[in-house]
């Protein structure tokens, strides 16, 4: 018999229910006592939800109230020194290693676990720090606690957990510990940790686990086989049935290591990767393990097409036997929303091409029974359903295929090399040496949200709202002249979102009302999906950034998202490449830039700050990514005469590794954050250069606290010692939207301070 698993279910619970029983207790609303018992209740909603929809196979141990490889250390006992001291309750200690904790009264005062970005998703897991000195022992069993709360509900339990290679992969070296040290090197100390947490689960009457190791996914996993080995033939005798996980790319040479390990199955990403499984196939034949077809897409929220699937498992079927064979979800479902029942304002049509979480679990159920020879209405409905969204697929829009298919190296190039623009440019925007600029927005205030929310209810009417924007753009206009910068923004007071705001204006986006998926610990966000062509009916931003003009003989920096990062925060379609849709958008944004540029802004960043999070996980697949999507930002720019300014913007990651492509793009001026990875990025510029002009952000927007002028001088100091004075730039390293207005204004009153010594000490 073939059965059905899933690997894991989105936390949020319904209606959002995880993240405001959280926030609540964090606002002191509501006690510890009355949040595990929320947590509890949404635990049993998920399985029930999951066990409801057929599937054979259900996860426990793999809900959270903040992140799930937060979870381990504190389970394992790895708590740095730093929280112990603010001596909090344990689940407050929880909360302070995942988001920090001030309470200048109390007296506490603690900074976050370092954060990052989880694989190629969008989800953020929380890296506590370790050093050679980490001890772990087992202080809570969170995978036996929750087997035994299922069990008690009468449903048996597949627990999860991270594998030890993968948690000390992706856990991170303190800074107090040596710089060569890795906490791979803990190895041996964590081992006996998981012996006693799966003895335990054994003795429980536990009979398969299931642990991720994603790591294999990756390049380095390909020389880790003898760690593996180690580790599994310690684990193994103790264990229940381990099935061993690797979501989100393909295993590559490691199926060599991977086929000797002591294992009853593992799993596979068929989603991403459907031609890896001939050659694990034909690896595993000889073994005796078993194999677990991630099928289902755990990253994207389409209908999966079950008879395609099918075609794949009957593979797997022939080669190792009905019973060796599991259907599976590609990774945990926590990348998608819960269910697309709850969407009232798609058409039915659209719904009928979409799966969330719910329905996913559906489909790995409809698929086994399918399998294992069952016939449904369930299958049947599916293959009609994909029919007609193939159907729909025929539809495209063959003046946006055609413009694609036309686009020619001239169009990929500004008309003349970089310091031809720059003495054009010097001339048509007339800026002084060290200029300053902020990266967009402006603090997002309480009035501008009631203004917005009013307006989508229908309370406000459309001449009101932007009446109300205008007003907004009109302040923040005056306040920069006020405090003395150079080039303008507007604020994007009108913007919800920067890519949702582009995608509702543009073609071939829709839009769910309570899509919500998690981003980190309580932070969701609703990713637009991409269903169709895109292009642009009309101008998006023009009027903004011509009305803000208007009001200032300064310049006034236009302000878009770029093709890759609206593209890298939506669901991609799975009908069409990422790079051709990538560059849909930026034929869609070049001929915004050029209406703005006719419209005499003189200045136009397109920020790209999810550029490096697109980057793929193997090094042989990053050719491929940096050239389409280097191509689509030069798309989108280059369409406009030398004297126009392209800027562009990059966050949240560590840029090092893909710098030459940041070159590659050729924008006049960069800003980057560079505040919270100061050392690493200077390291970057002293080995690449930067040729163009750059802003390495000089102070961290991501918290209220105001830098003193001094900082901010020390700061450009530092930077001028490795890039030539006359191309820096002085700016905040991100958008001001998440800060409030006092410390906004004293912040860059010592940052145009700063400038202002910097053009005096280098002129
Ligand atoms: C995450 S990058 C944000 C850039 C945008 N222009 C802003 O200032 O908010
Ligand atoms: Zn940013």
């Amino acid at each position: 018999m073939v059965k059905s698993a899933v690997l894991g279910y989105p936390r949020v619970g319904v209606n959002r229910s995880a993240k405001k029983a959280i926030e609540s207790y964090w606002a002191g609303n509501t006690s510890a006592e009355q949040l595990q018992e929320t947590a509890k209740n949404i635990r049993k909603e998920r399985w029930e939800s999951i066990k409801n929809a057929g599937v054979d196979v259900v996860p426990s141990g793999d809900f959270t109230l903040y992140d799930h490889l937060l979870d381990h250390s504190f389970n394992f006992g790895v708590i740095p020194q730093r929280y112990v001291e603010q001596k909090l309750s344990p689940l407050d200690t929880y909360f302070a290693m995942g988001r920090g904790r001030q309470d200048r009264a109390k007296g506490i005062d603690v900074v976050a676990s370092e954060m990052g970005k989880f694989f190629d998703s969008n989800y953020h897991i929380v890296k506590v720090d370790h050093s050679p000195s980490t001890e772990f022992s087992l202080k809570n069993n969170q995978q036996l606690n929750e087997y035994k709360e299922a069990k008690e509900l009468g449903i048996t339990t597949r627990p999860v957990l991270f594998g030890p290679i993968t948690y000390l992969s992706l856990v991170r070296a303190g800074r107090d510990a040596p710089a060569d040290f890795e906490p791979i090197s803990l190895l041996d100390k964590l081992i006996p940790v998981y012996k006693q947490l799966l003895t335990e689960l054994k003795e429980a009457g536990v009979e398969e686990v299931q642990i991720d190791e994603p790591i294999l996914v990756l390049d380095k996993a390909e020389q880790q086989g003898d760690l593996f080995k180690k580790t599994y033939e310690a684990l193994a005798p103790v264990a229940p049935k381990i099935t061993i996980t690797t979501a989100y790319g393909r295993v590559g040479k490691s199926i060599e290591f991977l086929k000797d390990l002591p294992i009853y199955a593992l799993h596979l990403d068929l989603d991403r990767e459907p031609k890896q499984l001939d050659e694990v196939l034909a690896a595993l034949k000889p073994t005796k393990i078993a194999i677990e077809l991630g099928v289902v897409s755990g990253r994207n929220i389409w209908k999966n097409d079950l008879k395609a699937s099918k075609a794949l498992a009957d593979k797997a079927i022939a080669e190792l036997g009905a019973d060796k064979v599991t259907v599976s979800t590609s990774s945990s479902l926590l990348h998608t929303p819960i269910s697309i029942k709850v969407e009232t304002k798609l058409t039915p049509q659209q719904v009928s091409w979409l799966s969330f979480a719910t329905e996913k679990c559906e489909e790995v159920a409809t698929l086994a029974g399918a399998l294992n020879g069952k016939e449904s209405e369930a299958f049947e409905q599916n293959s009609k359903d994909i029919a007609a969204r193939r159907e729909f697929e025929r539809t495209s829009d063959s003046a946006v295929r055609d413009r694609v298919t036309a686009i020619t190296e001239e169009q990929l190039k500004r008309k003349s090399p970089f310091p031809a623009r720059r003495e054009a440019q010097k001339k048509h925007l007339n800026l002084p040496k060290f200029p300053t600029t902020t990266i967009g927005s402006f603090p997002q205030t309480k009035e501008i949200r009631v203004a917005r929310s009013k307006f989508t209810k229908g309370e406000l009417s459309k001449e009101d709202y932007e009446k109300a924007m205008e007003k907004e753009v009109g302040s923040v206009v005056e306040f920069q002249e006020k405090v003395g910068l150079d080039l303008l923004v507007h604020g994007e007071p009108e913007r919800n979102d920067m890519v949702q705001y582009f995608g509702e204006q543009l073609n071939g986006f829709i839009f769910t009302q309570l899509g919500w998926v998690q981003s980190y610990g309580s932070r969701y966000v609703r990713p637009p999906i991409v269903v169709s062509d895109v292009s642009r009916p009309s101008p998006m931003t023009v009027r903004w950034s011509s009305y803000a003009q208007s009001l200032t003989k300064l310049p006034m920096k236009g302000m878009l998202t770029g093709p890759v990062t609206i593209l890298n925060w939506s669901f991609p379609r799975a009908d069409v490449t990422k790079e051709i849709q990538s560059k849909q958008l930026a034929l869609a944004l070049r001929d915004e830039v050029v209406d703005l540029a006719n419209a005499g802004i003189k200045a136009i960043q397109v920020d790209e700050p999810a550029i490096r999070e697109g980057l793929p996980l193997r090094k042989a697949d990053w050719d491929n990514y940096l050239t389409w999507a280097v191509d689509s930002f030069r798309l989108s720019t280059s369409g406009v005469e030398d004297d126009i300014q392209v800027h562009s913007h990059f966050c949240y990651s560590d840029f090092g590794d893909i710098f030459p492509s940041i070159q590659r793009l050729d924008a006049d001026v960069i800003s980057i954050e560079a505040s919270k990875a100061d050392l690493k990025l200077l390291d970057v510029f002293k080995s690449y250069g930067y040729s163009n002009e750059i802003g390495p952000g000089v102070y961290d927007i991501h918290s209220p606290r105001v830098p003193s002028e001094q900082e901010i001088k020390d700061r450009i100091a530092s930077m001028v010692k490795v890039l030539p004075a006359d191309l820096m730039v002085v700016n905040p390293d991100c958008g001001l939207k998440t800060r409030g207005w006092k410390e906004t204004e004293e912040s860059l009153a010592n940052l145009v301070a700063a400038a202002k010594w910097a053009r005096e000490t280098y002129a």
